[in-house]
């Protein structure tokens, strides 16, 4: 847990300014020393242990001791007590883009990964917090072709045509710029969106196939056309279909430039289960992500070795 303790400490008689401390192990320590004024200046030495917890809900507390130490005396406690912090997501978010968003530099980001991962709710989150604008490729598509839904146009026109004007989409953002694209699933199987998306930033969203099951099964099949011909309930036929998509689609989404694995962000937060993590949550580990892969191009473009 990334803790900011931030602010100043009241003891009985006198305050401590801790500044800021960021300590990036649950338990950190501060040296402060102070000059009291008594009949003589002191040079008094204070130390403070910090100790964090966190609960499910990223609610925690830190306790802290006091202990003040003057040449070889030994140490005593003044203090110690226990301060309730929140590390409430929307605000690690807006930490978070704040850190990381100047240096996208307007670089429209791509978000890639199975129907249902979330890249339009998730994409939702990130275009605000980045203060982007927000496209779904598959709505565009739509007002392109005179209003219908993506289903209809399978229906009607069939899938090779909805891909063409997959990619004619892709083509017309990877000219813009603070844009936060939601991509249909099977963009990232042709070549050529990959070379419109290389524009900007990809991210794959990395989730459970039993997850995209539950999901897509809580909302129907209906408007998803690859996943509504399967028999059975809606759950099996979900799951069904989108194993045979992952399996052949797994190596294209593994070109995007970060990957958000739910896994891993469960993993972090502790969580058993891939279906209590937030969008809020997702987006954050997408910041993250996109942080350090800015950061190893960066890498990579000084790097001599490589000139
Ligand atoms: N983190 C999440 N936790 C629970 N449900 C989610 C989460 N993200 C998305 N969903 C739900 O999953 C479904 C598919 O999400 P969506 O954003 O439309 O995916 P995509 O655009 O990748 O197809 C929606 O019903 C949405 O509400
Ligand atoms: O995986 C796919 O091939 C598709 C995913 C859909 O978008 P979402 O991923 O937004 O559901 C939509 O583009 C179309 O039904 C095809």
């Amino acid at each position: 847990m990334d803790v900011k303790f931030v602010g100043r400490m009241q003891l009985s008689s006198t305050w401590i300014d801790c500044g800021r401390v960021t300590p990036k192990l649950p338990t950190g320590s501060l040296r402060l020393s102070r000059k009291l004024k008594e009949k003589q200046r002191l040079q008094v030495g204070f130390s403070a242990d910090i100790q964090s917890t966190t609960n499910k809900n990223r609610h925690g507390s830190v306790s802290f001791k006091v202990s003040c130490s003057y040449q070889n005396f030994p140490a005593s406690v003044l203090e110690s007590g226990s301060l309730p912090v929140s590390s409430d997501e929307s605000l690690i978010l807006k930490h978070k883009s704040q850190e990381v968003g100047p240096y996208i530099n307007g670089r429209c980001i791509y978000l890639v990964g199975m129907m249902g991962s979330g890249k339009t709710t998730v994409g939702k989150v990130l275009s605000q917090v980045l203060a982007y604008s927000f496209c779904d490729c598959d709505t565009l598509i739509e007002e392109e072709v005179q209003g219908i839904s993506v289903a209809e146009i399978f229906k009607l026109y069939g899938e090779g045509y909805f891909r063409n004007k997959e990619t004619e989409v892709l083509k017309k953002l990877s000219m813009m710029h603070h844009v936060v694209v939601s991509t249909g699933g099977g963009a990232v199987v042709r070549p050529i969106n990959w070379q419109h998306m290389r524009k900007g930033i990809s991210v794959w969203l990395d989730v459970p196939l039993e997850a995209l099951a539950q999901r897509i099964a809580a909302v129907g099949t209906e408007s998803r056309p690859l996943l509504n011909h399967e028999s059975g309930d809606a759950y099996t036929k979900a799951f069904r279909r989108l194993s045979a998509l992952l399996e052949e689609r797994g190596e294209f989404y593994a070109n995007a430039n970060t990957r958000v694995s739910l896994e891993n962000i469960a993993a972090k937060l502790g969580y058993r289960d891939v279906s209590s993590i937030s969008p809020t949550a997702i987006a954050i580990e997408a910041l993250e992500q996109i942080g350090n892969f800015l950061e190893e191009e960066e890498g990579i473009a000084y790097n001599p070795n490589l000139a």
